[in-house]
């Protein structure tokens, strides 16, 4: 095989973990930049180093601790990735999503992936909180999709439709949960684009992204959601808003990555709400 991980070596992982854990989640969630401490509330966790996983990847950014975090949440068998993997971090597209297929391997069915995210709308603020309804997978559409590569048709189809791609139970779901825990204020919806990153846009790539249709931006979660619904898996999207793009030169300021962790653990106990609570009105089969 050309691209992406082998069946058997996705397989060889995920039998690596069922030996080493009790619990059989039905629900994944990766945490994104700084909001790693939806891990914390996890009882009876069981935690697998990615270093202590034979040939998966391993986190290299702040604010990605690097740990599977298997458990119970609102009453739910789930397992947290509290870390994820990006391209910038020098692995190829399909790398950063061998976490999603060994999600799949493990026995889940449905994903909640969240992210920190720079505002494009120019009617977000920071600390928003964005439900993903639809992508623009910029790798992709430059012929980096992580679907590039031999197909395994066991893992799912050549020619992937995308356009129900973010559940639209889940984020009817979700929207209620805002309006229940009186955050509707925070809450937006919209179009979440990946650039690979490392570094954040100029003045002239937000204006191209807005154009383009753009809310949020940021260097995650199109590769994982692709993967997970090519493997059948149900996807829900949260990105929250931890820094405003730069449309204008004279407005210009210089977003960083501290920045982007420190509202995330400002907004951190708001998100933890909603994560907590859509699980818990989510049913699995
Ligand atoms: O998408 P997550 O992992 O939340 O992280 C976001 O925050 C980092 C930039 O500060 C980038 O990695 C960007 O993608
Ligand atoms: N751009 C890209 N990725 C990000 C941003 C941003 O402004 N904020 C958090 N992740």
């Amino acid at each position: 095989m050309g691209d992406g991980p082998s069946f058997e070596e996705v397989s060889s992982i995920a039998q690596n973990i069922l030996g080493r854990v009790k619990h059989r989640p039905k629900i994944g969630i990766v945490c994104g930049s700084g909001l790693g401490g939806l891990a914390d509330d996890v009882q009876d966790a069981e935690i697998l180093p990615y270093s202590e996983i034979p040939t998966f990847p391993v986190s290299t950014v702040p604010g990605h601790m690097g740990k599977l975090v298997f458990g119970i949440l609102e009453g739910k068998t789930v397992v947290l990735m509290r870390g994820r993997l990006h391209c910038y971090e020098g692995y190829p597209m399909w790398k950063t999503t061998i976490p999603i297929r060994v999600m799949k391997a493990l026995g889940v069915t449905t994903i909640f992936l969240t992210n920190a995210a720079g505002g494009i709308n120019p009617d977000f603020n920071v600390g928003d909180m964005m439900i993903i309804r639809d992508h623009i997978d910029l790798p992709g559409l430059t012929g980096e999709c992580v679907l590039r590569g031999a197909n395994d048709e066991r893992f799912g189809p050549r020619f992937l439709a995308t356009v129900d791609t973010y559940d639209p139970e889940l984020r009817a779901t979700c929207k209620k949960v805002f309006q229940d825990l009186g955050l509707s204020q925070l809450m937006r919806e919209g179009t979440y684009v990946m650039i690979g990153g490392p570094t954040f846009e100029t003045v002239a790539e937000s204006r191209l992204l807005k154009a383009f249709g753009g809310d949020s931006v940021g260097m995650s979660t199109v590769a994982e959601a692709i993967v997970a619904r090519h493997m059948g898996m149900r996807v829900f999207g949260l990105s929250l808003i931890t820094d405003m793009c730069c449309l204008s030169y004279d407005t210009a300021n210089h977003t960083t990555h501290e920045e982007v962790l420190a509202i995330g653990q400002k907004r951190a106990e708001d998100l933890k709400a909603i994560v907590m609570r859509l699980l818990k009105d989510t049913t699995v089969e």
